[in-house]
């Protein structure tokens, strides 16, 4: 999947995908010293990170390190000790109830564990956020349904599938339908090519970078994926030790002294997948 992929054209947008924006002001997520822990155990200590609009921004780190709890965090799923995250320039902290839920359309999430709930069909699945936030005719949302099954590359009939009637790269693309189901503007994906051989985990990549450029998302990607990060992602952050210790394009890590990003970026794994060597790809 990543033969002809060079250093050279990560350091500028890779043709068909357009330059993501890169201004200030079009800070999409911003996180400001947070302070994230459970018992006396901190996770996340102070950490600071943008997402800008527009980007696939890929979030990295040793497992355990507090990946998934920046994401919930972000999302409100978890709570913070201290420090601010903004999302389209409101502070979360200061939302009422009401402006939480508009916010919340505004984003889409695909988790790690349980993509899908089991007990409802893929079409149940994917007009659960439907019902949650919009009032629509059963029919409006059938089509909708139909239309996000389409988008994500799966034919009409699943949608009367149970999940357990599909495939484990069927069930990440029903997963992400239902987090286009409100057609967010950001989407949050943990881990999304876990799980999924190497062949349905490139295709599913080539589907993030179609679906962003055609819906012009701006997408946060936990991923330990290193041929996602090198194939779709714009901009990697690097978490170790609780805080980002490095963020920019590949080369930005590529070149990075930190222990962890050096060990990653430059170890057994990246170089069976063709990084690392004479400092690129
Ligand atoms: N609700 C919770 N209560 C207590 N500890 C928690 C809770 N949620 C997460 N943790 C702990 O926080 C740490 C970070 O967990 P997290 O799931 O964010 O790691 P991760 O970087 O996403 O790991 P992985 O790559 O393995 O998914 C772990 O030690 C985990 O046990």
């Amino acid at each position: 999947m990543n033969s002809g992929t060079t250093t050279a054209n990560l350091a500028t947008p890779r043709p068909g995908r357009n330059p993501p924006a890169r201004a200030a002001d079009d800070v999409v997520i911003s996180v400001r010293d947070i302070v994230v822990g459970f018992g006396d155990k901190i996770i996340l200590k102070g950490l600071s990170l943008d997402v800008m609009r527009g980007e696939i921004l890929g979030f990295v780190g040793a497992s355990g390190g507090g990946k998934s709890v920046l994401t919930r965090t972000i999302l409100g799923l978890t709570r913070k000790r201290s420090g601010t995250v903004d999302v389209f320039g409101q502070n979360l902290d200061t939302l009422s109830y009401m402006q939480r839920r508009q916010l919340e359309q505004r984003w889409g999430v695909l988790f790690q564990q349980g993509a899908l709930f089991s007990s409802l069909s893929v079409r149940q699945n994917i007009q659960f956020p439907m019902r949650e936030y919009l009032d629509m005719s059963p029919r409006l949302m059938d089509e909708l349904t139909v239309a996000k099954i389409e988008m994500v590359g799966l034919s009409p009939d699943v949608a009367e599938k149970a999940p357990s009637e599909l495939s484990g790269g069927m069930i990440k693309r029903a997963a992400l339908a239902r987090a286009l189901a409100l057609d967010p503007e950001i989407l949050f994906l943990d881990e999304p090519t876990s799980g999924l051989d190497p062949i349905g985990a490139a295709e599913f990549d080539e589907l993030i970078a179609t679906l962003q450029q055609t819906l012009g998302l701006t997408v946060f990607m936990v991923t330990h994926d290193l041929d996602s990060l090198h194939t779709v992602c714009d901009r990697i952050a690097a978490l170790a030790d609780g805080q980002v210790v490095a963020v920019g394009p590949i080369e930005t890590m590529l070149a990075s002294d930190h222990p962890w990003v050096s060990a990653y970026f430059h170890g057994k794994r990246a170089r069976a997948a063709g990084f690392g060597q004479n400092g690129g790809r």
